[in-house]
Formats: structure tokens, sequence, C-alpha cells
């Protein structure tokens, strides 16, 4: 199958590619970059400079004829109005960005952007793999999950879904690598600003917060507001999302093990730490995994569970690469059976 990146010159690109290179089904056919289009793959990243491409301007009719499949990974607002028109002509789309995962509304009003055409809103498949992969198989376009609501559900879902978690508030800490940002220039990640330091961002404001209690209604059945905060933490890559919640009467921790164990026993990215070990993002740096903990405080009545993932593996490219290998019904695990890198 013959794929293109699309905003070939970010991180999330850089991660695209050196998955592809290693994926036995997958041919990278092109980049195309709206800023350095003529340059050679090695001198924008000089760690894939092996691999000899030219980034590519934009062109979509010969794109559409060059390749079966597209991953976008642009800022927001851009992919809502490309991707349609690539789909049009025939080409399977998976988006990075955030412009198909919500309601037109709430897309307006959290990402102050213009949404994309309502039919593409109701057409594109949400791809958390692990619990949409039977509408992915069948999509055409498919949005890939945020970073943080990906750590997020992946923790949550099975618990709503048991029934774990009572009414009443749920808090959400999400604490994210400086990647996570993206590679364009901003002063909040700059060295200076995060080295030794740590800070809460859009606090009660965040683009994902709508996200999700949007799949946790529409996956988990349970809609609920949720409280979330994100902060920066002084390092590369990691997201560590720590969750808060009211815990139904009689549920103990193993219980609620069995629980995470059972809805992901077949999963092979998901991983729940041994009891008493919580998870860490070096224990997934580089790779797809998502490792889990939780535990049930009986003192206070709350459960507490944790969730770790690669920003820009299982929060961004890895699960972009699982998507389109379900997508293409090929193992769920081609191209992606990198372990973490430690220490
Ligand atoms: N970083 C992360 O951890 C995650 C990011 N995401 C989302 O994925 C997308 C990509 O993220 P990431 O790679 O980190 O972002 P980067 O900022 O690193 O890269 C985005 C790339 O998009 C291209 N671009 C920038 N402006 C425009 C424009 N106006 N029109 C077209 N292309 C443009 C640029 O490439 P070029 O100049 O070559 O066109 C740029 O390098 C974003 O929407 C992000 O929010 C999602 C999950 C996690
Ligand atoms: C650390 C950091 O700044 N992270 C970014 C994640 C951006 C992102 O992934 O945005 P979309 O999912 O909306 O595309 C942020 O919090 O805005």
């Amino acid at each position: 199958m013959r794929v293109a990146v699309i905003g070939a010159t970010g991180y999330g690109s850089a991660e695209l590619i050196r998955i592809l290179e290693n994926h036995p089904y997958v041919e990278l056919e092109t980049l195309i970059s709206s800023s350095q289009a003529g340059e050679e793959l090695g001198s924008v990243f000089p760690h894939l400079s092996q691999r000899e491409l030219s980034l590519e301007e934009l062109d979509l009719d010969q794109l559409a004829e060059r390749v079966d499949g597209v991953f976008s990974a642009t800022p927001a607002g851009v992919s809502g109005e490309l991707l349609p028109e690539l789909v049009e002509r025939g080409v399977i789309a998976i988006d990075l960005a955030g412009d198909f995962r919500l309601e037109a509304a709430d897309y307006q009003t959290w990402y102050s952007k213009e949404p994309a055409p309502s039919k593409w809103l109701s057409e594109a498949v949400y791809g958390l793999s692990e619990w949409t992969a039977d509408q992915v198989k069948k999509a055409r376009l498919v949005t890939n999950p945020g970073c943080y609501p990906t750590a997020t559900l992946l923790a949550l879902l099975p618990l709503v879904r048991a029934g774990v978690i009572a009414k009443g508030p749920v808090m959400i800490d999400g604490k994210s690598g400086v990647s996570g940002a993206g590679r364009g220039l901003k002063q909040s990640s700059l060295f200076c600003e995060v080295e030794g330091n740590l800070f809460p961002y859009k606090v009660a404001e965040h683009q994902h917060t709508p996200e999700i209690e949007r799949y946790l209604s529409m996956i988990g059945g349970d809609p609920r507001t949720v409280t979330f905060t994100p902060q920066i933490v002084p390092m590369s890559r990691g997201i560590l999302t720590t969750i808060y919640a009211p815990v139904e009467s009689g549920w103990r921790t193993d219980q609620v093990r069995e629980v995470i164990e059972r809805a992901y026993r077949e999963k092979p990215f998901i991983r729940l730490c041994e009891s008493g070990r919580w998870p860490r993002t070096k224990d997934v740096a580089g790779s797809n995994f998502c490792d889990l903990q939780v535990k049930v405080d009986e003192r206070t009545g709350m459960v507490i569970a944790a969730a770790v993932i690669d920003n820009l593996m299982k929060g961004a490219a890895g699960q972009a690469v699982q998507n389109l290998n379900l997508m293409m019904e090929w193992p769920e695990s081609t191209g992606l059976s990198m372990l973490p890198v430690y220490p």
C-alpha cells in the first residue's frame, strides 16, 4: 500500500516515518510539506537520513493518483477541509489533529476555528483502537484520538462500563512532555521555561475536555462532565494521567483490577502493571504501549487510576498506524512491535 504523510516537518510526521519504514505492507510514497517542499528528508530530520525522499508541495489530484492512504499531521483547522477532498478521490485518511473529533458547535467553542463539513464529522470514525475497532475497520476517514484522551479513556472506559464509578466529580490530572505541543516555536516550550519547572496550563479550558466527555458517553454509555487539568513536565515525551473518581460501594482493588484485565485480555498494547507497581512514562517510551494501574481507596471512597503512554506513539503516530492496520484488516500490531527505549 502506498501512503503519504501531510505536515511532514512536524514531530508526528517524524514518528510516522520511523514506524512506516519498518511496516512490511506500507510503502512511504511521499511527504507533503507546506513550508519545506523541495528539501530532502535527511536535511529536515538528520536522524532519518538513510531514507532518500524529498518533501513535496501538495497537489490534491496528483496525490490521489499516487497514494492509497494518507496520514495528516497538521495543526487544527487544516485537515477539516483537506481530507474530505482526498477521501472523495478514493484515498483513505487518518487524521492526527482534532478536526473530526467533536460536534461542529463544540469544535468551534473549544478550538475557535471553523468546523469541518457536518457530513464528514458524521462520517469520521473515532479511532480509539481498543474500543472502536469494528467501526474503524469499515471507515474511510479515521479521526485519531488526542493524546490526553487516549490515556484517560483507556483507563476510564472499563471502569464506567463495569459500573465501578459512582455519581460525582471525576478529576483528571494530566502531565505531558513538551513534544505534545508540537515542533513549532512557542515560548512555553523553550528550554528555559520548562527545564526544572512544572506548571498547569489551559486549566478548565483544554480542548481535550469535551473529547473525553463525548467518548465517555458514546463508548462508555456514561454521560458526565469531567475536570481536566493538563500540566507540562520537563521531559521530551510521555503522558501520565491520574484519575480520581468516586467508587460505587462494594468494589475492592482486586475486583477493579479484574475489570481492567478482562477488558484488555486480547489487546496487545494495553498492559496492567503488577499489583503495587504504578505506571511510569519510561516503561512505554518509544512504543505503542499503554500501561495502567488502579486502586480503590476504601478510606475515602475513591478509585484512583493511572495510565501512561508515549504521546507521539500511542498518543499519535503509533495509534494512527494501529488504525491503518485495522482499516486494512492487517494484524493490529503490524509495524508496531518495537519495545520501549530504556532507560
Ligand atoms: N505532538 C503530540 O504529542 C500530538 C499531536 N497531535 C496533533 O497532531 C497534529 C500534528 O502534531 P505535531 O506533529 O506534534 O505538530 P507539529 O507542530 O510538530 O507539526 C505540524 C506540521 O504541520 C504543518 N503545518 C503547519 N502549519 C500548517 C498549515 N497552516 N497548513 C498546512 N500544514 C501546516 C507543518 O509541516 P510542513 O511545514 O512540513 O507542512 C508542521 O511541521 C496536531 O494537530 C497535533 O495537535 C495529536 C496527538 C499528540
Ligand atoms: C503539551 C501540549 O501542549 N500538548 C498539546 C496537545 C495538543 C494536541 O494534541 O492537540 P489536539 O489533540 O487538539 O490536536 C496541548 O495541550 O494543546
